[in-house]
């Protein structure tokens, strides 16, 4: 079918408001702020057979029919060589905004990548043009067809090269010299649920981008790199450069399958300026052009490891796309009452929460299913997919802004204001973070000093505890010293005691002086006798002389008497001394230590 058929058709917007170059700036009326409420644009595209279906045989299971925009998906004719299978195989029907066949070269209805954009894609650059944000997004099945539809190949640039082209012919053949254009792209990728910026070098690990939202901005992608270009050629650079960083691999469904969703979007800035009314009219229309990932199967890709993972997650996005496009499309959404905004799970995965705006708002949104010819299952899903997505309506309005030169100026002076606070808290939050940065510094300094004094606290008790263990070790043997020579006090003194309770009874003074023992033999016996079981004979408290002389001056009972109190006094003596000197000896160990007490026992 002839591509422009559907162009007459469905027209491109000729009686919307515009700025775009085309037209003559005469008509350049502020356009319409009212709403343009309108379903998603649904086209499909089937493919021809690649090599890998050329050398199996495969069955073509699609139709379309040029007139009626009927796609029909055939049921396999070998479907009943499988009696077990459950499965129901028949044809099934169903209509899209258009159905572009690119299977068969030669068929007169053949869809070449500049039909499939004067199709649609150049209506919805008309859309930009005018103000209204759009959404182009591809879908379907692995190697379905989906890049070759977005971005093509060098000798065959698909829609968002195209669209880009043209933009800039566009631009560049404005008439008027009060118009002025402003464009930036940016391109990112959604991988395994994290956003990635294509235009930045890829990093080991990489760099992920946070998703915010915001009243003014609507859902955006924080730090992404949105860069000015003047001219088709600065597009194309970007878009090499994202295609070479974005996620492929090959799977056994296609050689350089994207593992990730990508998008690609255009910002359009429009400003006119009006000598006569003196007045700035400001157009910002932004085109998103999605390749999404396709569909797979784990048994069809035979996939493991990072590839089975990479797919479930594709998988996954996929499905929250497929709910939210199912709650966007039920008619109940419409019904009085309704909160519309509490039903659709947009945040259930990245890729829908991006395109929230696209899907279910101020948007124009089309969708282009890609088929492959042999699959029945993965087809069907697809056409099922898109039939669903055909009830979905957005709301798009022109975003655009009209002020007087004195409304501009306002706004510049607030502006500046708005700066000036904003540099005065720019300011005083780098002065916090300097004064944190001196009081961290500080903290470091004070933590390495008392982990300094802590080791030197722990190698003087150490050096103390080697000292004292050496100490023990040296008195050891003065300490038994000072133990032999307390037992020999000891019982020397309990010899002394036992002498004092058991008195040895002298005979009679005649006894005494028997002619076979003469008194300084019989002193010399009681001696020997007191010292039969002490060594010491100094310390025995008996003395020759003392004896001998009590003996001379006084008669038996009374010496004996004097001579027990005598004894019994010098052993109290010897015993008050024994205290004295242990003592003596306790608290010399405490005054000078057990080293100079040492010396003093040892006599040194
Ligand atoms: N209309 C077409 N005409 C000729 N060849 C096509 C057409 N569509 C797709 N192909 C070829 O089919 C193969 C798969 O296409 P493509 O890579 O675009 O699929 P995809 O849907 O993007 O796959 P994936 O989801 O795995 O990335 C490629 O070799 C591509 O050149």
């Amino acid at each position: 079918m002839d591509s422009r058929l559907y162009s007459s058709l469905h027209g491109s917007s000729a009686s919307a408001p515009s700025m775009r170059a085309s037209e003559p700036y005469a008509l350049m009326a502020p356009p319409s702020m009212v709403d343009d409420p309108g379903n998603v644009k649904v086209v499909v595209r089937c493919r021809a057979f690649v090599r890998r279906e050329r050398e199996k045989g495969t069955q073509c299971l699609i139709r379309m029919d040029p007139a009626t925009q009927k796609t029909t998906l055939l049921a396999p004719s070998d479907f009943d060589s499988n009696p077990n299978t459950r499965k129901v195989y028949e044809d099934k029907e169903f209509i899209f905004d258009k159905s572009f066949w690119s299977h068969d070269e030669d068929d007169p209805h053949y869809a070449h990548q500049e039909d499939v954009y004067r199709s649609f894609g150049e209506e919805f650059l008309d859309h930009n043009f005018d103000g209204y944000h759009t959404c182009i997004f591809a879908y379907g099945q692995t190697g379905s067809g989906k890049s070759y539809t977005m971005m093509g190949t060098p000798e065959q640039p698909g829609l968002i090269p195209r669209t880009c082209e043209e933009l800039f012919d566009r631009i560049h053949q404005e008439p008027s010299p009060n118009t002025n254009y402003h464009v930036h792209v940016s391109y990112f990728e959604v991988y395994n649920e994290h956003v990635r910026d294509l235009l930045t070098p890829r990093t080991n690990p990489p760099i992920y981008l946070k998703i915010r939202e915001s009243q003014t901005e609507g859902v955006y992608v924080q730090g992404l790199t949105e860069a000015e270009v003047k001219s088709y050629a600065d597009v194309e650079r970007l878009m090499r450069l994202g295609d070479m960083s974005r996620t492929t691999a090959s799977t056994k469904m296609n050689d350089t399958s994207s593992r990730s969703h990508a998008v690609f979007t255009i910002q359009l800035k429009q400003i006119q300026h009006s000598l006569l009314s003196d007045q700035t009219i400001e157009r910002c229309a932004r085109m998103r052009l999605v390749d999404l990932a396709g569909s797979e199967r784990a048994k069809s890709t035979e996939a493991t490891g990072q590839r089975l993972k990479e797919g479930g997650q594709i998988n996954r996005s996929l499905t929250t796309l497929g709910r939210v496009i199912a709650a966007l499309a039920d008619p109940r959404r419409h019904a009085k009452g309704r909160r519309p905004r509490d039903i659709v799970p947009y945040r259930d995965s990245v890729l829908t929460w991006l395109l929230k705006d696209s899907l279910g708002g101020n948007s124009k949104t089309a969708m282009v299913a890609c088929i492959a010819p042999s699959d029945y299952e993965e087809t069907l899903s697809t056409l099922r997919y898109a039939d669903q997505a055909k009830r979905i309506r957005t709301r798009a309005s022109v975003n655009q802004d009209c002020m007087s030169s004195a409304q501009r100026d306002a706004q510049i002076r607030e502006m500046a204001e708005q700066i000036r606070s904003l540099q005065v808290s720019v300011n005083a939050a780098s002065q916090r973070k300097r004064e944190e940065a001196t009081e961290l510094e500080e903290y470091q300094k004070q933590v390495a000093k008392m982990q300094r004094l802590m080791e030197e606290n722990r190698m003087v008790s150490e050096a103390k505890i080697k000292a004292l263990t050496s100490e023990v070790e040296e008195l050891r043997p003065v300490n038994q010293a000072l133990r032999n020579e307390i037992e020999a006090l000891r019982r020397h003194l309990a010899l002394a005691v036992g002498e004092l309770k058991n008195p040895i009874i002298l005979p009679p003074k005649q006894d005494i002086a028997s002619p076979d023992l003469e008194q300084g033999e019989w002193v010399e016996d009681v001696e020997r006798g007191l010292s039969m079981s002490n060594d010491s004979k100094e310390n025995i408290p008996v003395h020759e002389d003392d004896l001998s002389s009590d003996d001379e001056d006084s008669g038996y009972d009374d010496g004996q008497d004097d001579l027990a109190a005598e004894l019994q006094a010098e052993a109290e003596n010897f015993l008050n001394d024994l205290g004295l000197f242990r003592k003596k000896v306790g608290s010399d160990v405490e005054r000078f230590g057990v080293r100079n007490i040492l010396g003093e026992v040892s006599g040194n």
